[in-house]
């Protein structure tokens, strides 16, 4: 478990996620091959590939946004159905740019994240982030008034701020600056340290390099597992 004024990371045994032939896409149209992977406990699983390979779609099904249109998606254990008060409690996910609230500071945006999610001492673990993320003399503004990688940091300290046992990102380096890209590192590490299971997409091979156990490689004629270092060699190869 995290130190104290950290919200609790739910500590799970079984596959966290398994996708056996999932097919997703919009309208019947698939954005990539069919792709099988697990995600364990404890582990960091990569999706990469070039722009439109499908990364966000994939994402969308595993947090239970969009339903696939083909093969099999369990997460812990079930069909995913993100009305579940159960399924709720452990997944948290940073997917889009602007999922705060406009009228609530930054502080306020936190403390809401994870008492409504049941976290005790909140106060704390609001404070905790504010400081880990460079965002302490930021807390009384509006999500108007910071810079894009400052409401990214946002985002990103929100999907801290609750219980989870399955942590979602989508491109979490974008907009952030190399210290603070370092500091997500370890977070990230530290997540999994603590038993959590994070699923990201990115294009940042030093991300990869830090926190990633394996890679997905997605893409429209097959869709593989691969090795953290042949992602990055992908990625070296079609640099954003
Ligand atoms: N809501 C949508 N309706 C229809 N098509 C969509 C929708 N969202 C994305 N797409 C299409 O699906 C494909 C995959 O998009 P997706 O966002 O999953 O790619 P990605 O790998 O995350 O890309 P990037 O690296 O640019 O973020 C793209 O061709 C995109 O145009």
């Amino acid at each position: 478990m995290h130190g104290a004024g950290t919200a609790t990371l739910a500590v799970v045994s079984k596959p966290v996620v398994r996708a056996q032939d999932l097919l997703v896409g919009y309208g019947g149209a698939p954005v990539c091959a069919p792709v099988s992977f697990t995600l364990a406990p404890g582990k960091v699983l990569a999706l990469v590939g070039a722009n439109g390979s499908g990364k966000s779609t994939v994402l969308r099904s595993v947090i239970g946004l969009l339903e696939p249109s083909g093969g099999s998606l369990q997460v812990f254990g079930s069909a995913v159905d993100e009305r579940d008060v159960t399924f709720r409690t452990r997944v948290s996910s940073v997917l889009d740019d602007d999922a705060y609230f406009p009228a609530l500071t930054v502080s306020e945006h936190l403390y809401l994240t994870a008492r409504g999610h049941g976290v005790l001492g909140a106060d704390d673990v609001v404070e905790e982030l504010l400081a880990e993320f460079g965002l302490t003399e930021h807390a009384r503004s509006l999500p108007v008034a910071l810079s894009s990688g400052q409401r990214r940091r946002l985002l990103l300290a929100a999907g801290f701020a609750r219980p989870r046992a399955l942590l979602v990102l989508d491109e979490p380096e974008q907009r952030l600056d190399r210290d603070m890209k370092t500091r997500l590192a370890q977070r990230l590490n530290d997540e999994r340290t603590h038993g959590g299971a994070v699923l990201l997409a990115t294009h940042d091979a030093d991300l990869l390099r830090a926190v990633a156990d394996r890679a997905v490689l997605l893409s429209d004629e097959s869709s593989r597992l691969v090795s953290v270092a042949e992602a990055v060699d992908m990625i070296g190869r079609n640099p954003s």
